[in-house]
């Protein structure tokens, strides 16, 4: 530590505050001195924020009207790695300083001095009436385990008034006590083996050790299929990282359904590893990412935002499932948590792990490149192999119009089910129907804010707007033309396949995996888990199934729909389809029993189709890749996206015309400027949208040019702007 990461009292310091105010503000340090890095209270106007001491002041004002910093918290300071980690990240994404310190500072309460607080777990009496509430209580306390909680987040998880656990409280079936705040984590033990590993994931784990004993940053893609077993390859890079005294962090998709996984990390190390997403209590955020600044949590696994917690010293990054388009951040910082986690582990010396059956075309054409290192594993474990794929063609099946299950796929279900085994019918639209229309005047209902129409959902009761989330009653006259009878509804969603699911197989126990369906992340989980243990025969699923879950009795996929994401212009279209219908079909035949995929299709000629049905997978990369490279598209060249939205529609044209006509510092760089044009979904939330694409050469400064470009653009009231690095939506 430098003379320069001390400051005395009384000296000028830079405080960065998470307030929008552009640049770090200038306060006294306190008594005792301060740290760089440390963070602070300080006063700002009558309130008091969160900010950290980012280095020396800039001073150039009268030195007798700065204030004070008020306090220094009571948290381990912000390390020197994890500021540039902050900058870089800013920089890249063209995100502000105060924005970028929100990101890393998401724990409620860091202000709270150590405290003594009440937590409530699992008492060791059973209550002497059992009501639903207090059932409801004592189930979220057994599915957390250890895990203690406080009154107000308990009720709130088992949706019941405090009283109701004070009761249980009474009878010793809730066990109250005085715990200090934010306890570290169970020592996880890298010394117990783990799974006996095949001869392929030995190697393709030897490998991944030795990279994790070199101790520095080297980015690695393993790539293996759907059922490989890269779950037990990865462990053993956590396990070697834990054995040198780092940590570890684990990023995956969707990481609130996966109890499965929190249980598998459990089993391999002897104790629970920290959680870190939106389904975990405030009280266990905070702790965890005091926690992780401390040392105290060796393995973390959670969410992208997890990529910005205070790390000691983080020496892996296991990304799973990378093409997950769920890594990318689409609001506030626009962040690809995959590319990030990269960033960071260059900054601190940490290996990085991209795991997938089906990668993003960005990590295959680094592998192939030789940037990032690559493993694959070519076979699944065990006696498992890939499912059968075959298609149907639609163009031959002669179907009602309220009607999606050919007769082909309709006996294998039956057949399934005759040998207790599980289909899952894939079909990725949640609620009935996709369109309302008025048979008498044509109308489709729309939302009245977005450009887009409602989705009928049933089972709520309602209609959605799956832009903005409105929902209004279904109504029961046309709201155009107010003929009464006459609205209709057009194609299929989960819950109207459910419906015809219930028909043509009336024996079956028919489930429904659609996340608007589920008042709660936990409930979603419980019935994820009973269906892994045979408690429904058919499954119905939205891309939600399509993630990294065990189903060991589901031998059949039956792909409703495998024309529906290839459909738009979206560049990725091709890969997202190719990925999706790998991942989906990956979900049969990983036990024993082998599996068979069908895919329903009205274009089995379609190239896509044909490269996922012929496995030839590196083809299929390659063909997209040489695609890319000719039209200087990702990764071949740079993209970012401007979006543009007002009250007004000409008000955005008139914007985008100007920045479009004034692009010097683009051009410079050999980058052009698309646009303005409306964006595909041209209002959403009662704003006119519209959509700017710059595309520029693979080396080219891009984010410098554009910083230049939009350099002092003064945004006109209403209006707003924002870019988007390497976008993966184009909405
Ligand atoms: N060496 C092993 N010993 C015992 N069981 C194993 C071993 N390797 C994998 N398995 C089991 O095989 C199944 C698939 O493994 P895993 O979930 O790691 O695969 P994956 O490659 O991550 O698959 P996907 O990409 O489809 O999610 C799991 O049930 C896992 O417990
Ligand atoms: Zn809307």
């Amino acid at each position: 530590m430098g003379q320069s990461d001390y400051f005395d009292e009384g000296a000028l310091v830079a405080v960065l505050t998470t307030q929008p105010l552009g640049r770090a503000l200038d306060y006294k340090a306190p008594e005792g001195g301060v740290m760089r890095g440390a963070f602070v209270e300080v006063p700002l106007g009558p309130r008091k924020v969160i900010g950290v001491v980012w280095g020396a002041g800039a001073g150039g004002f009268d030195l007798k009207k700065a204030r004070s910093i008020a306090r220094v918290l009571d948290v381990a300071p912000m390390r020197e790695e994890m500021r540039a980690f902050l900058e870089k990240c800013g920089a890249y994404t063209l995100t502000s300083l105060p924005q970028m310190l929100r990101l890393a500072t998401r724990a409620p309460g860091l202000s709270n001095p150590p405290s003594m607080q009440k937590v409530y777990r699992m008492g060791h009496k059973a209550p002497d009436r059992m009501t639903d509430a207090r059932g409801r209580v004592l189930a979220v306390l057994e599915e957390f385990g250890a895990l203690g909680f406080t009154l107000g987040e308990l009720a709130e998880q088992a949706g019941v008034t405090s009283s109701v656990v004070k009761g249980l409280v009474k009878q010793g079936a809730v066990h109250e006590e005085d715990t200090p705040r934010d306890l570290p984590f169970a020592r996880l033990d890298a010394s117990r083996p783990g799974k006996e590993l095949t001869e392929a994931q030995g190697v393709a784990a030897d490998r991944l050790v030795q990279g994790q004993k070199a101790g520095v940053f080297g980015a690695t893609l393993l790539w293996g299929i759907t059922g490989s077993g890269k779950t037990e390859v990865y462990l053993e890079a956590v396990a070697e990282a834990l054995r040198q005294g780092r940590q570890a962090l684990v990023l995956l998709p969707e990481i609130a359904l996966s109890a499965d996984f929190m249980r598998r990390v459990e089993a391999r190390f002897g104790a629970k590893a920290a959680e870190w997403h939106s389904g975990v209590t405030m009280t266990e955020r905070r702790r965890v990412w005091k926690m992780v600044g401390e040392g105290g949590a060796q393995l973390v696994i959670g969410a992208r935002s997890a990529l910005f917690l205070p790390f000691q010293d983080l020496g892996l990054i296991v990304v799973d499932e990378e093409h997950d388009s769920s890594y990318k951040q689409e609001e506030g910082a626009l962040y690809n948590a995959r590319d990030m986690a990269v960033l960071r582990g260059s900054l601190c010396g940490a290996q990085v792990v991209l795991a997938s059956a089906t990668p993003s075309l960005e990590s295959w054409s680094n592998a192939q490149s030789g940037k990032y290192e690559l493993i694959e594993l070519t076979s699944r474990y065990g006696v498992a192999v890939l499912p059968e794929l075959r298609t149907i063609d639609m163009r031959q099946v002669k179907l009602p119009s309220n009607r999606w299950i050919s007769p082909q796929l309709e006996s294998a279900v039956k057949a399934r089910m005759l040998k207790g085994e599980q289909s899952l019918l894939f079909l990725n639209r949640r609620g009935y129907a996709p369109v309302t229309l008025c048979r008498k005047c044509g109308e489709q209902i729309a939302c009245t804010d977005c450009d887009a129409r409602m989705v009928e959902h049933r089972f709520l009761k309602q209609l959605m707007c799956h832009q903005c989330g409105a929902t209004r009653p279904i109504p029961e006259v046309c709201p155009s033309c107010e003929a009464e009878d006459t609205l209709a509804v057009v194609g299929p969603g989960v819950e109207r396949l459910a419906e015809e699911a219930a028909e043509r197989f009336p024996e079956a126990r028919v489930a429904v995996l659609s996340s608007d369906l589920f008042g709660s992340a936990r409930a979603l989980k419980a019935q994820i888990m009973a269906i892994a243990e045979g408690a429904a025969d058919v499954i119905i699923g939205t891309q939600l199934v399509a993630k990294g879950h065990n189903f060991p009795l589901l031998t059949l996929v039956g792909i409703i729909d495998a024309d529906l994401s290839l459909q738009g212009s979206d560049m990725r279209a091709a890969e997202r389809t190719f990925q999706q219908m790998r991942q989906v079909s990956g979900r049969a035949g990983r036990a024993e029993k082998a599996g068979v995929a069908m895919l329903q299709t009205y274009q089995p000629e379609h190239p896509v189709l044909r490269a996922i049905m012929s496995g030839e997978e590196r083809q299929f990369w390659r063909a997209e890749a040489d695609e890319r490279r000719l039209s200087g598209m990702p990764p071949f060249g740079r993209l970012a996206g401007v979006v543009i939205s007002a009250p007004n529609e000409r008000d955005a044209f008139d914007l985008g015309e100007h920045l479009a006509r004034n692009a010097a510092p683009l051009a410079k760089i050999g980058a052009q400027v698309f646009g303005p044009a409306p964006a595909p979904v041209a209002r959403v939330r009662g704003r006119h949208r519209v959509r700017l694409l710059v595309k520029a050469p693979k080396d080219a400064p891009l984010q410098a040019a554009l910083r230049a470009w939009l350099k002092g653009l003064k945004l006109p009231n209403q209006l707003r702007l924002s870019v988007d690095i390497d976008p993966q939506s184009f909405y």
